[in-house]
Protein backbone atom coordinates (compact mmCIF):
# COMPACT_ATOMS: atom_id res chain seq x y z
CA UNK A 1 0.00 0.00 0.00
CA UNK A 2 1.13 3.70 -0.74
CA UNK A 3 0.89 5.63 2.60
CA UNK A 4 1.91 8.92 4.37
CA UNK A 5 3.07 9.73 7.70
CA UNK A 6 2.30 12.93 9.73
CA UNK A 7 4.53 13.17 12.31
CA UNK A 8 7.27 11.42 10.30
CA UNK A 9 10.45 12.23 11.97
CA UNK A 10 9.06 10.87 15.63
CA UNK A 11 9.27 7.67 17.37
CA UNK A 12 5.99 6.28 16.72
CA UNK A 13 6.25 7.61 13.01
CA UNK A 14 9.88 6.43 12.49
CA UNK A 15 8.63 2.98 13.97
CA UNK A 16 5.64 2.87 11.82
CA UNK A 17 7.57 3.30 8.58
CA UNK A 18 10.27 0.64 9.51
CA UNK A 19 7.41 -2.00 10.45
CA UNK A 20 5.31 -0.68 7.06
CA UNK A 21 8.37 -1.32 4.72
CA UNK A 22 8.80 -4.96 6.27
CA UNK A 23 5.48 -5.57 4.30
CA UNK A 24 6.99 -3.50 1.15
CA UNK A 25 4.65 -1.05 1.50
CA UNK A 26 5.38 2.68 0.69
CA UNK A 27 5.96 5.96 2.40
CA UNK A 28 5.01 8.51 -0.53
CA UNK A 29 4.16 11.23 2.05
CA UNK A 30 6.14 12.34 4.88
CA UNK A 31 5.00 15.36 7.06
CA UNK A 32 6.74 16.83 10.24
CA UNK A 33 7.21 20.44 11.51
CA UNK A 34 9.94 21.80 9.03
CA UNK A 35 9.41 18.97 6.65
CA UNK A 36 7.26 17.66 3.89
CA UNK A 37 8.21 15.17 0.61
CA UNK A 38 5.38 13.86 -1.54
CA UNK A 39 6.41 11.05 -4.23
CA UNK A 40 3.46 10.12 -5.08
CA UNK A 41 -0.43 10.06 -4.02
CA UNK A 42 -1.08 7.94 -0.43
CA UNK A 43 -4.03 5.75 -0.25
CA UNK A 44 -4.43 6.91 3.44
CA UNK A 45 -3.00 9.05 6.39
CA UNK A 46 -1.35 8.03 8.98
CA UNK A 47 -0.83 10.71 12.20
CA UNK A 48 1.07 10.13 15.04
CA UNK A 49 1.84 13.51 15.34
CA UNK A 50 -0.39 16.53 18.03
CA UNK A 51 -3.78 18.04 17.58
CA UNK A 52 -2.30 20.66 15.44
CA UNK A 53 -0.66 18.63 13.19
CA UNK A 54 -3.76 16.26 13.34
CA UNK A 55 -5.71 19.24 11.57
CA UNK A 56 -2.97 19.51 8.92
CA UNK A 57 -3.84 15.60 8.35
CA UNK A 58 -7.61 16.24 7.75
CA UNK A 59 -6.46 18.67 4.93
CA UNK A 60 -4.30 16.13 3.44
CA UNK A 61 -6.70 13.54 3.34
CA UNK A 62 -9.07 16.27 1.43
CA UNK A 63 -6.75 17.09 -0.92
CA UNK A 64 -5.81 13.09 -1.68
CA UNK A 65 -9.38 12.33 -1.16
CA UNK A 66 -8.16 9.48 1.37
CA UNK A 67 -8.84 7.75 4.76
CA UNK A 68 -7.04 8.40 7.95
CA UNK A 69 -6.14 6.70 11.09
CA UNK A 70 -5.27 8.58 13.99
CA UNK A 71 -3.01 7.57 16.69
CA UNK A 72 -2.50 11.14 18.27
CA UNK A 73 -3.04 11.98 22.17
CA UNK A 74 -4.38 14.56 23.61
CA UNK A 75 -7.15 15.86 21.40
CA UNK A 76 -9.75 18.01 21.75
CA UNK A 77 -13.01 18.32 20.99
CA UNK A 78 -12.39 20.34 18.12
CA UNK A 79 -10.43 17.57 16.85
CA UNK A 80 -13.07 15.42 17.32
CA UNK A 81 -15.45 17.81 15.22
CA UNK A 82 -13.12 17.51 12.41
CA UNK A 83 -12.77 14.06 12.80
CA UNK A 84 -16.49 13.93 12.91
CA UNK A 85 -16.80 15.84 9.72
CA UNK A 86 -13.98 13.86 7.67
CA UNK A 87 -15.61 10.97 8.48
CA UNK A 88 -18.70 11.84 6.49
CA UNK A 89 -17.19 11.63 3.18
CA UNK A 90 -13.69 9.72 4.21
CA UNK A 91 -12.89 6.35 6.64
CA UNK A 92 -11.42 7.52 9.43
CA UNK A 93 -10.24 4.94 12.62
CA UNK A 94 -9.00 6.44 15.85
CA UNK A 95 -8.12 4.71 18.83
CA UNK A 96 -5.82 6.30 21.86
CA UNK A 97 -4.16 2.19 21.75
CA UNK A 98 -3.14 0.38 18.64
CA UNK A 99 -2.27 -2.67 20.62
CA UNK A 100 -4.65 -5.62 20.87
CA UNK A 101 -3.66 -6.50 25.00
CA UNK A 102 -5.60 -2.93 25.73
CA UNK A 103 -8.61 -4.12 23.60
CA UNK A 104 -8.72 -7.34 25.77
CA UNK A 105 -8.00 -4.92 28.80
CA UNK A 106 -11.02 -3.47 27.89
CA UNK A 107 -12.89 -6.35 27.44
CA UNK A 108 -12.13 -7.24 30.82
CA UNK A 109 -12.89 -4.37 32.70
CA UNK A 110 -16.60 -4.11 30.56
CA UNK A 111 -17.66 -7.62 31.88
CA UNK A 112 -16.46 -6.73 35.11
CA UNK A 113 -16.93 -3.26 36.04
CA UNK A 114 -20.50 -4.57 37.69
CA UNK A 115 -18.46 -6.96 39.91
CA UNK A 116 -16.28 -4.02 41.59
CA UNK A 117 -18.97 -1.51 41.97
CA UNK A 118 -18.48 -1.52 45.70
CA UNK A 119 -15.02 -1.29 45.88
CA UNK A 120 -12.53 1.26 45.55
CA UNK A 121 -10.73 2.29 42.06
CA UNK A 122 -7.63 4.27 40.95
CA UNK A 123 -6.03 4.16 38.34
CA UNK A 124 -1.66 4.56 37.30
CA UNK A 125 0.29 5.13 33.99
CA UNK A 126 3.05 5.29 33.35
CA UNK A 127 5.46 6.54 30.27
CA UNK A 128 8.69 7.78 29.28
CA UNK A 129 10.11 11.05 30.06
CA UNK A 130 9.57 12.81 26.53
CA UNK A 131 5.78 11.83 26.48
CA UNK A 132 3.90 15.07 26.16
CA UNK A 133 0.03 14.58 27.30
CA UNK A 134 -0.76 13.66 30.91
CA UNK A 135 -3.15 11.66 31.84
CA UNK A 136 -2.31 9.46 28.67
CA UNK A 137 -5.85 8.35 26.07
CA UNK A 138 -5.29 5.26 26.99
CA UNK A 139 -5.91 5.91 30.73
CA UNK A 140 -8.58 8.57 29.70
CA UNK A 141 -10.15 5.66 27.65
CA UNK A 142 -9.92 3.04 30.44
CA UNK A 143 -11.86 5.53 32.47
CA UNK A 144 -14.58 5.63 30.34
CA UNK A 145 -14.91 2.22 30.00
CA UNK A 146 -14.91 1.69 33.78
CA UNK A 147 -17.77 4.29 33.94
CA UNK A 148 -16.96 6.18 37.40
CA UNK A 149 -14.67 8.61 38.46
CA UNK A 150 -11.28 7.61 39.78
CA UNK A 151 -8.39 8.92 40.20
CA UNK A 152 -5.28 8.91 37.79
CA UNK A 153 -1.74 9.03 38.89
CA UNK A 154 0.30 9.60 35.92
CA UNK A 155 4.31 9.14 35.90
CA UNK A 156 6.97 9.86 33.21
CA UNK A 157 10.36 8.53 34.02
CA UNK A 158 12.94 6.70 31.57
CA UNK A 159 11.98 5.21 28.42
CA UNK A 160 8.85 3.11 29.32
CA UNK A 161 7.09 2.19 26.49
CA UNK A 162 3.77 2.38 28.45
CA UNK A 163 2.02 1.03 31.62
CA UNK A 164 -1.94 0.67 32.55
CA UNK A 165 -2.73 -0.60 35.70
CA UNK A 166 -6.56 -0.40 37.22
CA UNK A 167 -6.34 -1.15 40.93
CA UNK A 168 -9.28 -2.05 42.78
CA UNK A 169 -9.15 -2.77 46.88
CA UNK A 170 -11.89 -2.85 49.67
CA UNK A 171 -10.77 -3.36 53.03
CA UNK A 172 -9.08 -6.42 53.08
CA UNK A 173 -7.83 -7.40 49.20
CA UNK A 174 -6.23 -5.43 46.20
CA UNK A 175 -6.95 -6.55 42.70
CA UNK A 176 -5.03 -5.08 39.78
CA UNK A 177 -5.92 -5.52 36.21
CA UNK A 178 -2.51 -3.91 34.03
CA UNK A 179 -1.04 -4.15 30.44
CA UNK A 180 2.65 -3.37 29.72
CA UNK A 181 3.86 -2.74 25.86
CA UNK A 182 7.02 -4.10 25.56
CA UNK A 183 8.07 -1.93 22.38
CA UNK A 184 6.40 0.31 20.02
CA UNK A 185 5.49 -2.57 17.77
CA UNK A 186 2.87 -3.41 19.55
CA UNK A 187 1.39 -0.35 18.37
CA UNK A 188 2.28 -0.50 14.79
CA UNK A 189 1.11 -4.25 14.38
CA UNK A 190 -2.46 -2.81 15.24
CA UNK A 191 -2.10 0.25 13.19
CA UNK A 192 -1.17 -2.04 10.01
CA UNK A 193 -4.25 -3.92 10.69
CA UNK A 194 -6.32 -0.73 11.02
CA UNK A 195 -4.64 -0.04 7.24
CA UNK A 196 -5.51 -2.81 5.77
CA UNK A 197 -9.39 -2.25 7.23
CA UNK A 198 -9.65 1.28 5.90
CA UNK A 199 -8.86 0.42 2.45
CA UNK A 200 -12.09 -1.73 2.53
CA UNK A 201 -14.41 1.10 3.75
CA UNK A 202 -15.48 4.43 1.79
CA UNK A 203 -16.47 6.58 4.65
CA UNK A 204 -17.21 5.90 8.19
CA UNK A 205 -16.07 7.07 12.36
CA UNK A 206 -14.11 3.69 13.20
CA UNK A 207 -12.39 2.24 16.36
CA UNK A 208 -9.59 -0.14 16.70
CA UNK A 209 -12.26 -2.26 18.40
CA UNK A 210 -14.39 -2.14 14.72
CA UNK A 211 -11.15 -3.20 13.18
CA UNK A 212 -10.39 -6.35 15.45
CA UNK A 213 -14.01 -7.21 15.08
CA UNK A 214 -13.63 -6.78 10.87
CA UNK A 215 -10.66 -8.86 11.44
CA UNK A 216 -12.47 -11.19 13.03
CA UNK A 217 -15.21 -12.02 10.45
CA UNK A 218 -12.83 -12.14 7.74
CA UNK A 219 -11.37 -14.89 9.79
CA UNK A 220 -15.19 -16.52 10.39
CA UNK A 221 -15.69 -16.09 6.83
CA UNK A 222 -12.55 -17.76 5.45
CA UNK A 223 -13.35 -20.56 8.22
CA UNK A 224 -16.65 -20.80 6.60
CA UNK A 225 -15.53 -21.00 3.10
CA UNK A 226 -12.94 -23.78 3.89
CA UNK A 227 -15.26 -26.13 5.87
CA UNK A 228 -17.59 -25.39 2.05
CA UNK A 229 -14.44 -27.02 -0.21
N1 LIG B 1 -2.65 5.40 19.75
C1 LIG B 1 -1.54 4.70 20.06
O1 LIG B 1 -1.53 3.46 20.04
C2 LIG B 1 -0.31 5.45 20.40
C3 LIG B 1 -0.35 6.82 20.43
N2 LIG B 1 0.79 7.53 20.65
C4 LIG B 1 0.63 8.98 20.54
O2 LIG B 1 1.18 9.40 19.29
C5 LIG B 1 1.69 10.73 19.41
C6 LIG B 1 3.13 10.76 18.95
O3 LIG B 1 3.90 9.98 19.83
P1 LIG B 1 5.50 9.88 19.66
O4 LIG B 1 5.85 9.42 18.29
O5 LIG B 1 5.99 9.12 20.83
O6 LIG B 1 5.90 11.42 19.84
P2 LIG B 1 7.13 12.20 19.19
O7 LIG B 1 7.19 13.51 19.90
O8 LIG B 1 8.33 11.33 19.18
O9 LIG B 1 6.66 12.44 17.68
C7 LIG B 1 5.69 13.34 17.28
C8 LIG B 1 6.15 13.95 15.98
O10 LIG B 1 5.09 14.76 15.46
C9 LIG B 1 5.66 15.96 14.99
N3 LIG B 1 4.66 17.03 14.98
C10 LIG B 1 4.14 17.68 16.03
N4 LIG B 1 3.28 18.64 15.60
C11 LIG B 1 3.29 18.57 14.24
C12 LIG B 1 2.61 19.32 13.22
N5 LIG B 1 1.81 20.35 13.50
N6 LIG B 1 2.83 18.95 11.92
C13 LIG B 1 3.66 17.94 11.61
N7 LIG B 1 4.34 17.21 12.55
C14 LIG B 1 4.15 17.53 13.85
C15 LIG B 1 6.81 16.25 15.94
O11 LIG B 1 7.74 17.16 15.38
C16 LIG B 1 7.38 14.86 16.15
O12 LIG B 1 8.37 14.54 15.21
C17 LIG B 1 1.46 11.13 20.86
O13 LIG B 1 0.26 11.84 20.96
C18 LIG B 1 1.36 9.79 21.59
O14 LIG B 1 0.64 9.85 22.79
C19 LIG B 1 1.98 6.94 20.85
C20 LIG B 1 2.08 5.59 20.86
C21 LIG B 1 0.95 4.73 20.63
O1 LIG C 1 2.99 8.51 24.12
C1 LIG C 1 3.10 7.26 24.13
O2 LIG C 1 4.21 6.70 24.06
C2 LIG C 1 1.88 6.46 24.20
N1 LIG C 1 0.73 7.09 24.11
C3 LIG C 1 -0.56 6.50 24.09
C4 LIG C 1 -1.42 7.07 25.20
O3 LIG C 1 -1.29 8.26 25.52
O4 LIG C 1 -2.27 6.35 25.72
C5 LIG C 1 -0.55 5.01 23.98
C6 LIG C 1 0.62 4.32 24.62
O5 LIG C 1 0.41 4.17 25.98
C7 LIG C 1 1.95 4.99 24.30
Amino acid sequence: MKYGIVGSKGKMGREIMEYFSSFGDECVVEKDVDHFVERDVPQLIIDFSSPQGLKESVELCRKYNCGLIVGTTGLTDESFRLLGELSKTLPVVQSYNFSSGMSIMKEILKAFREQFKDWDCAMIEIHHSQKKDAPSGTAKMLKEVIQRDLSISSIRVGGIFGEHTVIFSNAGEVVEISHRALSRRAFSIGVRRAALFLLTKEKGFFTYEDVLKGVDKAAEELRGISELL
